[in-house]
C-alpha cells in the first residue's frame, strides 16, 4: 500500500489549530500527556498478555523511552506497549471520538480568557495533539502487539496527515517531535534539552509505574543522558501521606483525572485486614460538562498488586459520587476480574461501603474546617450529592448533614437543615422548602407571599433532584419538609388576623363563587378555596399534599413514562379587589355564565404566575385583549 493522504475530520482540525497557535501557556504539558498515553499503552498490553495466551507478546521489559537528538532536534516518545492498527491510527489519532468536543469547541470560543480557555482544554484531554504545541512535524510510527505490519503516520498539523504501512516498525508505539525553534519570551522552552526533559518528567510523570528512561543526546549543560530510569515509579497509594507532597498528588490527579486543574481535595485510605486494599481519591474542583449526560462514564481505576486492571471501574462507588477520581489497589483480587464479577463481589460491596463513608466524612470535615472549599464542592456538585438522598437511604443522615441550602434568609451563602432548624421561631412547627427552576421564578411566587409577609424562612430549591429527594426523605429530625405550593398552609394566627367567626362568615359570602368556579373550570382543577398564603396576588395554583407536582409530571413524561394530569386546586386571594369584585358580580347575577371568561381568566393568571404557560395561549391573549380594551 502507498503513502495515502487523509484529512482531519473538521473538530481535529479545529483542535490542532488551538494547538498550533496554543492557548496553553505552559507547554511543558505535552510531554506529561504522551507519557501518559504511553503509560496507558503498556498497561494495556500487560493486561491483554495476562487475558489472552495466545498474544506472543514479550512483556518482560515494559518501559516508555524519550530519545533526544540535538542535531536534528528532535524528540522521541517510545513505549513498547499495545500499539495502534493502521485503522486504529487512522480512527483515535485522525478523528476525535469524544462526543462533548463540539460543545467543548464551542465553549472555548465563548471562554473570554487564556486562563478560561486553559481550563477546559485540561478537561477534554487533547492529549496527542498538543505535541503540536512544540512541534512543526510529528511523526508516529506504531505496530499492534499480535500484527505483523506497522503504520507511520505523519502531519505537520495543518488539515491532513499521512498513513503508510511499515514493515518493520517495532511492537508499540514512537511518537517523533520535530521541535520548533525555542522561544523562551512564549514559554517554549529547549526540549532538546536534557536538563528540561529530566525536570519535566520528575514533575509531571514521577508516578508514573513504568520506567521512563532518557536516551542519547548531550545537554547544552554538558549532561548526558547515557540511559537512565528518569522516574521513582512509586505508587502513590501505597505511600504514607507525610512521604508524598501535594504536588505529586495533584499530578498523579491530573494524570487519571484527564483534568489540568488542582483537584479539591484528596482522600487517602488503607485498608489492613482479611481483605487488603488502598485508595487514593480525588475530588476535582470542577464538575465536568457530561456529568448528568447518561453515558457520563466515572468510576475509579482498579489495580490489582500494583497491576492496571482497568479504568471507570463503576462498582467501587454509587452514582452520585461518580465525580469521585482515583485509583483503588487491592492485594486479593484475581487479575482477571471482569466487571460483571465485581459487581457481585461481596468484598467490593464491602469497599464501596467503606469508600463511600470515607468520601461523605472528608465532604463533613471540609465542611466545618473549610467553608470556601465546602461552597465550591456544594456549588459543582451538591446536584449529584443529592441523588444519594434518594438512592442510598443508609448514607441518608450522612449526606443530610452535609446538604446546604439557598434560603430566602440567607444572602450570606448557605445553610444546613440542622441551622435552619435551629433558627425556627418556637411555634413553627415545619420545614417549608418551593421548588422551580431558578432563583428568580421561585422569589417572585405567588406561593411565597404570605410566608415571606410573615419573615418565615424558605428553602429555595432549585435542582431537578429536589423534587424528588424532598419526598423520598420526608422530614429531618422530626419536621415535616413541606413546599409552600402543596396542601393547606396554616402560618398560626396573627393579632391582625381575622376572627374565627369573620372567616366563616367569609367562607358563606364566597361559598357560591368558588363552587360555580369549580363547576365551570373542573377540566383543570378539582378545587377552588379560599388561600392563606397570597396577599398580593389574586390566585395561585397549589397541589394536594400527595399529588405530584408540574415538574415532577414533567420529569416522568421525559423519561417516557405515562402519568395522568394533576388536576390542582385554585386558591384565591379574598382580600384581592379582582376576586372581590368577581363575587360581588356573581352575587348579582341571575345567571352568571358571562363570567366564565373571567373566571378563565383568573385560572390563567395563576398558571402563569408560577411561570407556567395557559392552555391556550391564543385564545388567553384573545380574552386579555378584550378586557384592556374595555377599560380604554
Ligand atoms: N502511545 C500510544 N500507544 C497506543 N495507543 C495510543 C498511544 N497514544 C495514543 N493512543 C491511542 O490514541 C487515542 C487518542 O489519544 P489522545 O492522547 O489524543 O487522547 P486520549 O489519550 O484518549 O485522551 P486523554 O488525553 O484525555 O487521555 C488513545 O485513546 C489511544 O487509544
Amino acid at each position: 500500500m502507498p503513502t495515502e493522504t487523509f484529512e482531519f475530520q473538521v473538530e481535529a482540525r479545529q483542535l490542532l489549530q488551538l494547538m498550533i497557535h496554543s492557548v496553553y501557556s505552559n507547554k511543558d504539558v505535552f510531554l506529561r500527556e504522551l507519557v501518559s498515553n504511553a503509560s496507558d499503552a503498556l498497561d494495556k498490553l500487560r493486561l491483554a498478555a495476562l487475558r489472552d495466551d495466545t498474544l506472543d507478546a514479550d512483556v518482560s521489559d515494559l518501559h516508555i523511552e524519550l530519545e533526544i537528538d540535538q542535531d536534528a532536534r528532535t524528540l522521541t516518545v517510545r513505549d513498547n506497549g499495545i500499539g495502534m492498527s493502521y485503522d486504529e491510527v487512522g480512527q483515535l489519532i485522525g478523528t476525535i471520538a469524544n462526543s462533548g468536543t463540539a460543545e467543548f469547541l464551542r465553549e472555548l470560543r465563548e471562554a473570554q480568557d487564556a486562563a478560561g480557555a486553559e481550563g477546559l482544554i485540561g478537561q477534554f484531554g487533547v492529549g496527542f495533539y498538543s505535541g503540536f504545541m512544540v512541534a512543526d512535524e510529528v511523526t508516529l510510527l506504531t505496530r499492534r502487539a499480535g500484527e505483523r505490519q506497522g503504520t507511520r503516520w505523519t502531519s505537520r498539523g495543518e488539515g491532513t496527515y499521512t498513513l503508510e504501512p511499515v514493515d518493520d516498525a517495532p511492537r508499540g508505539t514512537s511518537v517523533t517531535l520535530h521541535l520548533k525553534p525555542a522561544d523562551p519570551d512564549n514559554q517554549l522552552h529547549d526540549y532538546a534539552s536534557v536538563w528540561k526533559i529530566k525536570e519535566i518528567v520528575k514533575r509531571y510523570s514521577d508516578f508514573i509505574t513504568w520506567p521512563i528512561r532518557l536516551v542519547g543526546g548531550t545537554g547544552d549543560e554538558g549532561e548526558t543522558a547515557g540511559s537512565q530510569t528518569l522516574n521513582s515509579m512509586k505508587a502513590l497509594w501505597a505511600r504514607s501521606r507525610e512521604e508524598v507532597s501535594e504536588e505529586e498528588y495533584h499530578e498523579l490527579y491530573k494524570h487519571i483525572g484527564h483534568d489540568w486543574r488542582e483537584p479539591l481535595e484528596t482522600i487517602q485510605l488503607q485498608a489492613e485486614g482479611t481483605f487488603e486494599y488502598q485508595a487514593l481519591l480525588f475530588v476535582p474542583s470542577h464538575a465536568p460538562h457530561d456529568l448528568f449526560n447518561q453515558n457520563y462514564r466515572h468510576g475509579l481505576q482498579l489495580y490489582v498488586k500494583r497491576v492496571f486492571i482497568m479504568d471507570d471501574c463503576e462498582a467501587l462507588l454509587p452514582s452520585y459520587l461518580r465525580f469521585v477520581k482515583g485509583v483503588v489497589d487491592a492485594q486479593d483480587l484475581s487479575l482477571n476480574v471482569s466487571r460483571e464479577i465485581l459487581q457481585q463481589d461481596r468484598h467490593i460491596r464491602m469497599m464501596q461501603r467503606r469508600l463511600t463513608k470515607k468520601v461523605l466524612s472528608s465532604v463533613k470535615n471540609m465542611m466545618t474546617e473549610d467553608t470556601e472549599r465546602y461552597a465550591t464542592l456544594w456549588r459543582e456538585f451538591g446536584a449529584v450529592l443529592k441523588e444519594g438522598l434518594v438512592t442510598d437511604p443508609d448514607n441518608r443522615d450522612a449526606l443530610l448533614a452535609v446538604t446546604s441550602f439557598t434560603t430566602t434568609q440567607g444572602d450570606d451563602g448557605t445553610v444546613t437543615l440542622r441551622q435552619y432548624v435551629e433558627r425556627m421561631p418556637e411555634e413553627q412547627d415545619d420545614i417549608y422548602y418551593i421548588t422551580g427552576e431558578s432563583r428568580e421564578s421561585i422569589d417572585n411566587s405567588p406561593h411565597m407571599e404570605a410566608f415571606r409577609e410573615r419573615g418565615i424562612e424558605v428553602l429555595l430549591l432549585t435542582d431537578p433532584v429536589d423534587e424528588v429527594w424532598v419526598d423520598a426523605v420526608g422530614e429531618y429530625e422530626g419536621k415535616r419538609l413541606r413546599s409552600v405550593a402543596k396542601g393547606e398552609i396554616d402560618l398560626g394566627a396573627r393579632e391582625d388576623d381575622r376572627s374565627e367567626d369573620e372567616k366563616e362568615q367569609q367562607a358563606e359570602a364566597y361559598a357560591g363563587l368558588l363552587g360555580w368556579m369549580r363547576e365551570r373550570l373542573q377540566e383543570d382543577v378539582k378545587e377552588v378555596r379560599l388561600s392563606t398564603r397570597l396577599t398580593v396576588s389574586p390566585a395561585c395554583l397549589v397541589a394536594d399534599a400527595n399529588d405530584l407536582t408540574p415538574a415532577l409530571e414533567n420529569m416522568y413524561r421525559a423519561m417516557g413514562q405515562e402519568v395522568p394530569r394533576t388536576r390542582r386546586i385554585l386558591e384565591l386571594n379574598p382580600d384581592h379587589a379582582l376576586v372581590k369584585g368577581l363575587n360581588e358580580a356573581y352575587g348579582h347575577r341571575e345567571d352568571p355564565s358571562d363570567l366564565t371568561d373571567t373566571a378563565e381568566l383568573l385560572y390563567s393568571l395563576a398558571v402563569l404566575a408560577e411561570g407556567g404557560r395557559p392552555k391556550d395561549p391564543a385564545r388567553f391573549v384573545q380574552l386579555m385583549a378584550d378586557r384592556l380594551e374595555r377599560t380604554l
